[in-house]
């Protein structure tokens, strides 16, 4: 008999499950349970205990001391995790591991394979791919490199594709990295298309309704502000501009022009977010079987909706998540609809901070950050966290402390740009987060900082109530008992995402039958993914996962934790026998 604590069983009958522990369940019979009505899925609490661990059960070996790939015959008696993970968990235990997600743009300084290799080694969850930059030919090998990562080394890196959308933008200076414009000078921004070399003081514009739209007299900014411009003469589709505050000039820098005050959109406003070149990047996202597709500048609801079953009528059975980017004045008006129909948001602060004034990004973030964790949705917070470490070794102690703050607002994720695409110092951009992430979780356990935000309800459905439900006790009960994790069994991930809602103080280990779930549960606070085939006999189900994470030292006896199950909606306490 296994020492089981007590156990608090919250369970529905099992009439259409076998009730045998051997491992003939099928996903299929938990499929039915979870059809079952609501209605017809009584909820009752009933006290057991644990068995004992099933004789049969083999834990696969670890293959090469850390790195672990999951075989492929025999799947259902082994366990996917990463190697990182197990390595962080079997020498610093649970508390040591980090809640708050790294997202890495990749780019010409990260595209190798070993420098790929040392991005996941380092900690990164999400890789991100820019469709502004590249072309398709190197992001279908950058994938790919990814993919094949994963399966050699056991990693679990999900990719986002994100898209270019229809900002205004510079064209590729020819091929030079960046150009210089000095005060005073005339420069000229056309939507002429022109052949490398470009004419001196010239820059390409891809919106062809640019030299209409703009107005003798207003400012041309560069980046938000890295270089500003006054309008001076309009020619046909030449626009000459008289350089009033210099600045680097880099290929394809975000334009926006300003007049009296606020940022002007006439018919730039009207473009499509997503354009004709979106739409063949999706159609390429969907076939390589990206994660994540992160749209830009999202107006509306709409988009969101649009893109959803476009993916869904697309790619059957694959489960695209759609990640709405907050960076526009539209997307603010139309807030809280966007983040209800997307997976989850970024808040994009590049673009954001080039359309409203800078001062009022730093509580636009927190608001976000704060309603998508209302909503449900994993928030992204992203662009120029650590931006001087592009050239520099070390971070500015302002850097340090606005990745301090994302990680105290509790954001789901961190994300690197030109940090990790084209800096100097990626692994050591990575290392920063990291050590910074571990550090503000850890001061907020400690200094048991109680949550001031109240979780309003979510769910509509009676069962998804019943999760909350759960979840909300679980993270609570977890708190109090100090446990040491939260188990969570699951097939489409949501109760790990509800359960990862709640940011208790243990970390949550969220196993998953799929490989495509476990990869996208990855951007998500506290959560650390595992591939397991489980049954919805919960028994067996503890049993199997205590002696393959017994034999890989990732857990030991005694160690407390709660388990919960999205199919039979159950929550229990035990020590590991
Ligand atoms: N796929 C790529 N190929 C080449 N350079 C890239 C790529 N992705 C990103 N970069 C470089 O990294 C910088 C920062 O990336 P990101 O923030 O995603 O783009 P942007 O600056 O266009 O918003 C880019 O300006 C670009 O110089
Ligand atoms: C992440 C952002 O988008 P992109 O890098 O695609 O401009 C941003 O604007 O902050
Ligand atoms: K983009
Ligand atoms: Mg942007």
């Amino acid at each position: 008999m296994a020492a089981a604590h007590s156990l608090l069983h919250l369970a529905a009958p099992k009439p259409l499950a076998p009730s045998s522990s051997s491992s003939t369940h099928t996903p299929l019979a938990a499929a039915q349970l979870r059809q079952l009505p609501a209605a017809r899925r009584p909820h009752r609490l009933v006290a057991s205990c644990a068995g004992s661990a099933h004789p049969d059960l083999t834990a696969f070996p670890n293959p090469n001391g850390l790195l672990v790939a999951e075989p492929a015959a025999g799947a259902q008696h082994s366990i996917g995790v990463d190697a990182v993970t197990e390595a962080e968990l079997r020498e610093n235990g649970f508390r040591s591991t980090r809640r708050t997600k790294l997202v890495c743009t990749l780019g010409p300084a990260t595209c190798g394979e070993a420098e790929l290799e040392a991005l996941a080694v380092g900690g990164m969850n999400v890789a991100r791919l820019n469709m502004c930059h590249g072309d398709r030919e190197w992001h279908r090998e950058v994938i790919r490199r990814v993919r094949r990562l994963n399966e050699d080394k056991g990693f679990a890196v999900a990719v986002m594709m994100d898209t270019e959308g229809s900002e205004i933008h510079m064209g590729d200076l020819g091929g030079a990295p960046a150009a210089k414009a000095e005060d005073g000078e005339i420069w000229t921004f056309s939507v002429r298309s022109f052949e490398a070399p470009l004419p001196e003081l010239t820059v390409h514009v891809n919106y062809e309704g640019f030299a209409e739209d703009v107005r003798v007299g207003d400012d041309l900014l560069v980046d938000g502000g890295m270089a500003r411009f006054e309008v001076i003469e309009k020619l046909g589709p030449d626009v000459k501009c008289r350089c009033t505050d210099p600045g680097l000039l880099l290929p394809r820098a975000n334009l926006t022009f300003w007049r009296d005050g606020s940022v002007v959109r006439e018919k730039n406003a009207m473009l499509p977010t997503i354009t004709s070149k979106d739409w063949i990047d999706i159609d390429f996202g969907i076939a390589e079987g990206v994660d994540f597709i992160a749209v830009s500048f999202v107006k509306s609801a709409e988009v969101i909706n649009h893109l959803k079953s476009y993916i869904a009528a697309r790619s059957r059975g694959s489960d695209i998540a759609v990640i709405a980017k907050i960076e526009s004045i539209d997307s603010l008006t139309n807030l809280e609809e966007i983040i209800r129909a997307s997976d989850g948001a970024m808040v994009a602060r590049g673009d954001l901070g080039a359309q409203i004034p800078l001062e009022q990004v730093p509580s636009i973030q927190q608001k976000i950050v704060k309603l998508c964790r209302q909503l449900n949705k994993p928030v992204i917070v992203a662009s120029q966290l650590l931006e001087s470490m592009i050239e520099y070794p070390i971070p500015t102690r302002a850097e340090v402390a606005d990745v301090s703050e994302a990680v105290n607002q509790r954001a789901d994720a961190l994300m690197l740009s030109g940090e990790s695409a084209m800096g100097r110092y990626p692994d050591k951009a990575l290392s920063v987060l990291n050590s910074v992430s571990l550090r503000i979780e850890k001061w907020w356990r400690e200094e048991k900082r109680l949550e001031a935000l109240e979780l309003e309800d979510v769910s509509s459905s009676f069962s998804d109530k019943v999760s909350e439900e759960i979840c909300i006790s679980a993270a609570k009960m977890a708190n109090k008992l100090e446990v040491d994790a939260v188990f969570v069994y699951t097939n489409g991930g949501h109760m790990a995402s509800l359960l990862s809602r709640c940011r208790p103080d243990c970390p949550i280990f969220a196993f998953t039958n799929s490989t495509s779930v476990r990869r996208r549960l990855n951007l998500q606070w506290g959560l650390t993914p595992f591939r397991l085939s489980f049954s919805d006999d919960m028994e067996s189900n503890l049993n199997r996962t205590f002696s393959l994470l017994k034999a890989r030292g990732m857990i030991k006896s005694g160690d407390l934790v709660i388990a919960l199950c999205d199919m039979l909606q159950s929550i229990q306490v035990m020590n590991v026998p």
